[in-house]
């Protein structure tokens, strides 16, 4: 039994639940089988024909159920989306439904700053509230000064150090995924993310896989990738989180915002920032008041989105075409079509 509520669920979603279907929350998507938390428990759904409509389910998402059948999913409140692995580089939902996106790295090695950056433009832009957690307390000499250092390029964000070791930190990450809240972890493998979810479940619920062994080489698969935490909030660790290139350019001025409104204050609208008289961004970048590795990372995630927004519009041109033939095939085809006078 898992009370509603504690998977995240809340009244007003009522309303979007078609009569005689009872919610379930997806906790896993395989080979189109969903795994599903409901409050009688786990259970294996199949998806209906209209789940294959769109993007498809995902971890997070909130489906309507008629026995062991998946028949719709229910509105998204917010989606983090990413740019899928492979030539189409389509945008895919990786998590839906989440108040917050934990930009997880930790406070040992390379500066870490423009990989937060990244993390935290893709955060913006999936409408949940981004908040840094730097994972590895223990091993860091200066915590405060690690702190500021990434607080300084995470405008409006909040930062949080934890050990996972000595459990120092806890506290504040279990606040911010308190109860009846969703969160999911985001960032590079070997920071601590599994770690973190074993701190905050009290249980070994990630980083135990099973190894299958199915000839095409191994492969460690995790039971689920919603986690249910003991004071009830939900904890989301997918793969799909961890390398991430951005879908779109939504959370990049939102992560960069001191750069975008200097970028705004230029003469002209269309302001390159190099040579251009009147550029508010060169006068900040020779006065010193903005950093030019900032700036330059900033440039680089915003030509990142642009490239894949420009390839996202040539895709939905190539879907039109082939709409309009299929459809012009279809007006050919019909052997007693009224005559329209333009066919
Ligand atoms: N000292 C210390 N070590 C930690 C802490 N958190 C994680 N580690 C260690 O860091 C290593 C990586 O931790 P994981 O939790 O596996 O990292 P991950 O982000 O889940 O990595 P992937 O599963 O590869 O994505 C392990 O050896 C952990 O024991 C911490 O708070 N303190
Ligand atoms: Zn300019």
């Amino acid at each position: 039994m898992s009370d509603l509520t504690a998977l995240g669920w809340r009244a007003d979603r009522g309303a979007e639940l078609p009569a005689g279907c009872a919610p379930g929350r997806v906790a896993r998507v395989d080979r189109g089988r969903l795994t599903v938390l409901t409050a009688e428990g786990e259970l294996r759904a199949h998806p209906g024909a209209a789940l294959h409509e769109g993007t498809g389910p995902a971890v997070g998402d909130w489906v309507a159920l008629r026995g062991e059948l998946a028949v719709a999913v229910l509105p998204r409140r917010t989606s983090f989306t990413r740019v899928a692995a492979g030539r189409s580089s389509a945008a895919q939902v990786v998590a839906a439904n989440l108040d917050a996106v934990l930009v997880v790295d930790a406070m040992v090695g390379a500066t870490r700053l423009r990989r937060i950056e990244r993390y935290l433009a893709a955060a913006w832009g999936s409408g949940a509230t981004p908040v840094v957690v730097l994972t590895k307390a223990d091993l860091c000499a200066d915590v405060p000064a690690a702190v500021q250092e990434v607080a300084e390029g995470a405008l409006g964000v909040g930062v949080l150090p934890v050990s996972s070791v000595t459990g120092a930190g806890l506290g504040a990450v279990r606040a911010v995924v308190g109860p009846g809240r969703t969160a999911a972890m985001v960032g590079p493998s070997g920071v601590g993310k599994s770690s973190l979810a074993n701190a905050l479940t009290g249980r070994a619920v990630a980083g135990t896989r099973e190894i299958r062994d199915d000839g095409r080489g191994r492969h460690t698969t995790t039971a689920r990738e919603l986690h249910l935490l003991p004071g009830g909030g939900v904890l989301v660790d997918t793969p799909g989180l961890r390398e991430l290139g951005l879908a779109d350019d939504e959370g990049v001025d939102t992560a960069y915002a001191d750069v975008a409104e200097l970028a705004a204050g230029c003469r002209f609208r269309d302001c390159g920032h190099r040579t251009e008289p009147g550029c508010a961004v060169a006068t900040a970048l020779t006065d010193g008041r903005l950093d030019p590795a900032r700036y330059t990372a900033w440039r680089k995630l915003q030509a990142e989105a642009h490239r894949q927004a420009l390839r996202a519009d040539a895709r939905a041109a190539a879907r039109e075409r082939a709409r309009v033939r299929a459809f012009t095939r279809s007006l050919r085809d019909q052997p007693n079509r009224p005559r329209t006078g333009w066919s």
